[in-house]
């Protein structure tokens, strides 16, 4: 037993009017359910979108085949054949919202999150998370510590996740089984390191880390999960060798997969980049170099990347995972989010646990405000980013920033029907609602600002309802 256990306890864009809102192929379609009441999402052109009164259908693949008005509920049901009376309607205090994504956050140091953020990134990775990452070879360790997590973010609004597991292939398949089981959407990476002077016991050669990615890689997909897909996971640049990001490049083009790292966390990380890789123009050319910069590639952080560099971000179509809690909790830096989206670069929100202390997408959301009002206090005429904004970040962007905004990320139709069904005035729960009558937007701000799971009052991935959990034997 490790030491560790127990000391760290196909949409296609739709330009149709909201309320015709029907998929091409209506008459092939069956309906499997319908919800009535208040939908608010992003689209690329509003950041936050209200549709009141609305009556979403969901076809039997999971997929939402119309969006009509509530007031047509009779008409819909003859056309769609759906009995007008089964259709749930969703109470005064409720609203769907898409399910939040979650763009980076590392499953594997689920089991000391909340604690050990009292070093700077490079010692803490030394002295906190290599050695607990060691761990992950026993299978029985990370089955318990994966299926906390995936129920954790599940609860908490996560409907797709991007996660970094350990360098053990076999407990980073693990992990895909176990989102699988719970039905979460994931894209999950077995980490690649074959430098590691600290901790040599949680290192691999490059010949391992090049074979067993490979293993990694099509072990996950002959298990043909619906939702769940590997991505090509080179830690960080001074985790790995020249050699071994080319490899993991060419795995990542050769198979067209995603691919996840960190980048310009801190000063003093970019300081040894520099130092380790002379001959490439920045941090970014590190990976450009190596193939690892594409329209499938997320990097974390980002808190220190030029403006030269975001613009190769934007020309690679490569994305930024905005990690609030972790840049602040190991006093890394501060993102400028306002600055990437001005360069076109594609920008989601990770909770980055464990070097942020909250697996909830919320505290992301809280955190990246608090960030952007910083920054607003140190320079008065910056562009705060309003909650609005954030919450497109959450969603949308998320699902943009992994490349799955085909499926994921608003009710367009044809997407898939990831979604929260929050309660704001649930029973016992943390928001007093004292002047009745608010309307959805102050509902969203609030809960935004005030909610958590006791909100959540169901989750559904890709149609089927995965919160509350159902017992299993
Ligand atoms: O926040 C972070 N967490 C990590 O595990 C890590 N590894 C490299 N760089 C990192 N940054
Ligand atoms: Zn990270």
């Amino acid at each position: 037993m490790c030491r560790f256990h127990f000391q760290h306890q196909t949409a296609k864009p739709c330009c149709c009017n909201i309320l015709d809102m029907t998929s091409s192929n209506e008459s092939a379609v069956d309906i499997a359910h319908v919800y009535r009441g208040t939908f608010v999402h992003s689209t690329d052109h509003t950041a936050v979108e209200i549709l009141e009164d609305r009556l979403l259908g969901v076809d039997t693949e999971g997929k939402i085949a119309f969006i009509g008005s509530g007031q047509e509920v009779d008409s819909l049901a003859q056309k769609w054949g759906f009995e007008a009376l089964a259709v749930t309607q969703l109470g005064q205090y409720e609203f769907f919202m898409p399910g939040m994504v979650d763009t980076h956050i590392h499953a594997s140091q689920y089991s000391y999150a909340g604690t050990a953020l009292d070093l700077p990134l490079l010692q803490w990775l030394n002295t906190y998370t290599f050695p607990v990452e060691a761990c992950y070879k026993d299978l029985e360790f990370a089955r318990n510590v994966y299926t906390h997590v995936v129920k954790r973010t599940l609860r908490n609004g996560t409907t797709t996740a991007c996660y970094f597991a350990t360098i053990h292939t076999d407990a980073s398949l693990l992990l895909g089984q176990i989102a699988n089981d719970f039905g979460q959407r994931a894209l999950v990476g077995k980490v690649c390191m074959d430098t590691n002077n600290f901790v040599p016991h949680y290192r691999e050669t490059p010949e391992e880390s090049h074979d067993e990615t490979n293993r990694f890689i099509s072990e996950m997909l002959k298990k043909k999960y619906p939702l769940v897909r590997p991505v090509v996971t080179p830690r960080f640049a001074l985790s790995c060798s020249a050699a071994l990001l080319g490899h993991l490049g060419e795995i990542a083009q050769n198979n067209h997969l995603h691919i996840q790292s960190h980048i310009s966390e801190t000063k003093e990380e970019v300081k040894l980049v520099k130092e380790l890789f002379p001959d490439y123009d920045s941090y970014t050319d590190v990976y450009h170099k190596h193939n690892l910069l594409t329209d499938k590639t997320v990097m974390a952080h980002g808190c220190h990347l030029t403006d030269e560099e975001l613009k190769l971000f934007g020309e690679k179509g490569a994305s930024v995972a905005h990690c609030p809690n972790s840049n602040i909790s190991l006093c890394s830096g501060m993102l400028d989010a306002r600055r990437v989206l001005n360069h076109k670069v594609k920008l989601g929100l990770g909770t980055d646990v464990a070097g942020g202390y909250s697996p909830s997408m919320l505290d992301a959301v809280r955190r990246t405000l608090d960030t952007s009002k910083a920054l607003t206090i140190q320079d008065p005429q910056y562009q705060t980013l309003t909650f609005e904004e954030v919450f497109r970040l959450a969603t949308l962007g998320g699902s943009q920033a992994l490349s799955l905004d085909e499926h994921t990320g608003n009710f367009q139709v044809g997407k898939d029907f990831d979604a929260l069904r929050v309660n704001t005035a649930m029973e016992g729960g943390p928001i007093d609602l004292i002047n009745h009558g608010e309307g959805p937007l102050v509902l969203l701000e609030k809960f935004l600002n005030l909610g958590d799971d006791r909100n959540i009052a169901e989750v559904y991935v890709a149609g089927k309802r995965v919160v509350p959990f159902v017992e299993r034997s």
